[in-house]
């Protein structure tokens, strides 16, 4: 495998009117785990179905009902903390997390604070070929989502959908290792890829379906290596958390327009309050939703209804030897065996599907080549009709059919995009359906020979010319191409002139 080694990009820097102010970012991200029924219950998953159909006694904080553990999403968990090279906690607990609010039917959530599943891990984020920051994970821990309250059915009622109730939730914890918006927004889609990559969460956030805490604070230059090297919080500012967020350009937006709100208070002489904040993405900026007074007293405690969740190491080992090849490594692989870019690594190992038919494709051929096809030709034709790649009408065999027989010399570069075209509209064998639509270059010497022939006989003056000057024999070539009407392969025919003419 390539060994890729990488700086550390630079943090970004906004210039105050007195200062300099560079940025220090952690993230909280929920993610939600893949799975068909909920973290305590047998109840389904399913989204977008009707309200209030997928909920159990238990999920409803029924009097008397119990939790019970789901196998599975401990499992998705563990994967996923395999997934961020973290340690993974044998034995870890759960807590209630009280609160009040119409969506939360127990009155709590169950979460787990002090003894998480997943300890320290970390993420490579790339910022661009030979550029990326570690982030440190400092835990995952499972909890249950709450469900839904619904306003804008009825001006004078509101309801709620109990559907999400219960669903396990993936928290991921960030160190403040973050340093820009841009950096921000690369680790999100760093993260989802991985998880994507694992199986263990579908990462669509326009569904909310992975969604970030982002927390912002300002530093002065140098603040931060102080805090790196005692891991002392007291070096770093005041934190806001920007709650909520599902897209990655508003996580940029609004981590810009907080840092300049801080630095305008740092600067004017005052002090940021820790608070919790909202962005407003119609406003572009964020506003306060409470403050650290205000903050919920949680009241959190072990939770009495389960016990301590103790795995066996046998058990991570069985999930361990199961795992997929992450994006990293396939990046690094695919780098290494089919000598591609950085940037087409990247492009190509984004979603796992698209890296498996790229695979498929370039197995036995020319990996440049390969690349190019599927991502200008394919890629973009997909991207075009608005198509994900488990709907192309081109399979991988039937491209790789394509460059194969540009490979062999029996089409060119240029008929190669028209048999594509009538591949996605019409399907077919590449090779019949480029015989059909009379592509193939004439590769059949005869051919060729007898066209020649007969041209040097018609222009015996052209003849002496050519012989005479070689650089004039080109028009023969040209004229061969002519005449089989642009189905001769040049390189051939070009030969076969200097042959002929003794050059
Ligand atoms: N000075 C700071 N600047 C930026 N981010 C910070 C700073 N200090 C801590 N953080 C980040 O804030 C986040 C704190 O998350 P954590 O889940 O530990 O607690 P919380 O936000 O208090 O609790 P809750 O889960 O109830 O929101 C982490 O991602 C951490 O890296
Ligand atoms: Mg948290
Ligand atoms: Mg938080």
């Amino acid at each position: 495998m390539l060994d890729l080694t990488y700086e550390a990009p630079k943090p970004k820097v906004i210039a105050g009117a007195k200062h300099d102010w560079e940025l220090v970012i952690g993230m909280e991200i929920h993610a939600q785990v893949a799975s068909q029924s909920k973290l305590f219950s047998g109840a389904s998953t399913q989204v977008g179905s009707e309200p209030n159909s997928n909920v159990a006694f238990v999920d409803a904080a029924m009097p008397g009902m119990l939790p019970v553990i789901n196998e599975f999403c401990v499992a998705q968990a563990v994967r996923s903390g395999l997934g961020l090279k973290a340690a993974i906690n044998l034995r870890s607990a759960f807590d209630r997390k009280n609160y009040f609010y119409p969506d939360l039917p127990q009155g709590y959530q169950i979460s787990q604070l002090y003894h998480p599943i997943v300890g320290e891990g970390e993420v490579l984020v790339e910022m661009g070929p030979g550029i990326a920051r570690k982030v440190r994970i400092e835990r995952i821990h499972l909890e249950q989502d709450a469900g839904k309250s619904i306003h804008d059915m009825d001006p004078a009622m509101s309801f709620v959908d109990f559907n999400r109730t219960g669903v396990a939730l993936m928290e991921i914890v960030s160190r403040p290792d973050i340093r820009g918006p841009e950096e921000a927004a690369a680790y999100v889609a760093k993260l989802r890829q991985i998880l994507r990559y694992l199986g263990t969460c579908d990462g669509n956030m326009q569904n909310g379906n992975l969604r970030a805490d982002v927390n912002v604070s300002i530093c002065r230059p140098g603040q931060y290596e102080k805090y790196q090297a005692t891991q002392d919080f007291s070096h770093l500012g005041t934190r806001c958390e920007i709650k909520n967020m599902n897209s990655l350009r508003f996580i940029q937006q609004a981590i810009e327009y907080e840092a300049r709100r801080q630095i305008a208070i740092v600067e004017d002489g005052g002090k940021v309050d820790q608070e919790t904040r909202l962005y407003d993405p119609d406003k572009g900026e964020t506003r306060s939703m409470r403050s650290k007074e205000e903050a919920h007293d949680y009241r959190y405690f072990p939770c009495p209804d389960l016990l301590p969740l103790e795995i066996e190491q046998a058990w991570v080992d069985e999930i361990a030897a199961s795992m997929p090849e992450l994006p990293d490594a396939k990046k690094a692989r695919f780098m290494g065996d089919f000598g591609l870019t950085d940037y087409d690594a990247n492009v190509l190992t984004a979603e796992v599907a698209n890296a498996a038919f790229f695979e498929e494709v370039a197995q036995g051929r020319d990996g440049k080549q390969a690349a190019n096809w599927v991502i200008n030709e394919l890629f973009g034709r997909l991207n075009k009709e608005g198509l994900s790649i488990a709907e192309t009408p081109v399979s991988s065999a039937q491209l790789g059919g394509v460059i194969d027989l540009i490979a062999k010399g029996e089409i060119s570069g240029k008929m190669a995009k028209d048999l594509f075209e009538i591949l996605w509209t019409e399907g077919g064998e590449p090779s019949e359906q480029a015989a059909k639509h009379g592509m193939k270059q004439v590769t059949d010497l005869g051919a060729i020979e007898a066209a020649l022939d007969a041209l040097m006989a018609a222009n015996p003056d052209q003849v002496e010319k050519a012989r005479a000057n070689a650089r004039l024999a080109g028009w023969f070539t040209g004229q061969v191409l002519k005449a089989t009407g642009g189905k001769a392969n040049p390189a051939v025919v070009g030969q076969m002139v200097n042959q002929k003419l003794g050059l």
